[in-house]
């Protein structure tokens, strides 16, 4: 979709900004740039829309040199978001978000429906931020609205230059959680430019690791964290890229235990050939957990003496939910569902599964191969 190569910048002064890069975004694929202050980021994401013209070699949109495209039209193609957002002060939010479209030949109340509909995706209802001023708005909220406007021509390319840079921590996860959710929704192809290896990881499908002017590492967050391919990339990536590596490793069935199992209405169990066993309902979805304990020493049917289970998870989610919900409820396992069957019960993430699924990953990552293809023995070498 977007194809680099061997593009290389060197500005008037001199500085050689982005040397030799070749690299390639799929459709529909979101990749983050990432890197120090001064690495080549945002010249690399603004040859794109040709903001900035490359000294040397190529960028090819959908196979089309851009070389040949009346930057105009071109950037009809591309949506742009950078952190000063550059709303029109005098302009209602409505109408700053419809004002592409109206350029584009929409008939102005078109386009202030489809504004209002964006509005929404992006997480302001149009009835109260729709006739506001941006003065009037947080920063989080004015960031939302450049989402929303970059988005309302529908360009099939979104490049993104620090978006939620400018506001507080919280608001900014709480932006980044909300974009990842509408691009799930809309897959565009994006460039995001960001400084922030947390947010890169998050949001990347994959990730170009910047050096000075240069990519050292593209591939996908768990393998750049779990397979550093330089002294450099691993440094900055920190040395707590495994703490990182767990909120971008989901739970996948297979890594899960399965633990004996009684149903509702089922007698109590004299034994069991665990410490506890997990309760089912008819339908085999999760209802809670029994101990073996208790079971022996009572009688009556299961339904009497489950206790609830509160500590569960959607198999997908990511191992560091795994290991907040347990520290959260201070249990020893968690129960895995299948959210798109009714809640059916899966298994259990015991903390040693937890552990195998995130060096089974790192292995995988590494040698390119799929997660349940790894045995353990040949990742610890035992
Ligand atoms: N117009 C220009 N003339 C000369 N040098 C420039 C120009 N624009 C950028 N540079 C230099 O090119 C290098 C790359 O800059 P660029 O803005 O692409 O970096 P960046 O990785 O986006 O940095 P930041 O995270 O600070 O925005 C820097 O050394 C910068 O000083």
């Amino acid at each position: 979709m977007i194809r680099f190569e061997h593009v290389t910048k060197r500005y008037a002064d001199g500085t050689t900004a982005v040397d030799d890069l070749s690299f390639e975004v799929n459709e529909g694929e979101l990749v983050t740039l990432v890197g120090p202050s001064g690495c080549g980021k945002t010249t690399t994401m603004k040859m794109v829309n040709r903001l900035i013209e490359p000294s040397e070699g190529r960028i090819l949109l959908d196979g089309d040199d851009i070389s040949g495209i009346d930057p105009v039209q071109l950037r009809r193609r591309i949506g742009y978001v950078i952190q000063q957002v550059g709303l029109f002060p005098h302009k209602t939010v409505l109408d700053n978000t419809a004002t592409v479209p109206h350029l584009l030949g929409v008939k102005r109340a078109k386009a202030r429906e489809r504004a209002a509909e964006l509005l929404d995706l992006v997480g302001l209802d149009p009835r109260t931020f729709g006739h506001r001023y941006p003065d009037q708005l947080s920063g989080g909220q004015r960031q939302r609205v450049g989402v929303a406007r970059a988005l309302a021509a529908d360009p099939p390319v979104l490049l993104m230059d620090e978006p939620f840079g400018a506001v507080d921590p919280v608001v900014r996860e709480h932006l980044q959680n909300e974009f990842l959710r509408l691009q799930q929704a809309v897959r565009k192809t994006v460039l995001f430019v960001t400084h922030d290896i947390e947010e890169a990881v998050r949001l990347g499908d994959r990730i170009a690791v910047y050096g000075q002017g240069r990519i050292e590492q593209f591939d996908t967050p768990s393998t750049v964290l779990g397979a550093p391919a330089t002294e450099y990339v691993a440094d900055f990536v920190g040395a707590d890229r495994g703490l990182k590596r767990l909120s971008v490793t989901p739970i996948e069935e297979s890594d899960l235990e399965q633990p004996p199992v009684v149903h509702l209405d089922d007698p109590l169990p004299a034994k069991l050939d665990a410490p506890w066993a997990v309760v089912l309902d008819g339908d085999n979805n999760l209802h809670g957990w029994i101990s073996a304990e208790h079971a022996r020493v009572h009688s009556g049917t299961v339904r009497e003496h489950a206790r609830r289970m509160e500590a569960w998870l959607p198999v997908g989610a990511s191992l560091k939910q795994a290991f907040a919900t347990m520290l959260q409820h201070d249990a020893g396992w968690i129960a895995v569902i299948d959210e798109h069957s009714e809640g059916r019960f899966l298994g259990v993430l015991t903390p040693a599964r937890l552990h195998e699924a995130l060096r089974r990953s790192t292995a995988a990552d590494a040698r390119d191969i799929p997660r349940a293809e790894v045995e353990l023995e040949t990742v610890t070498g035992a």
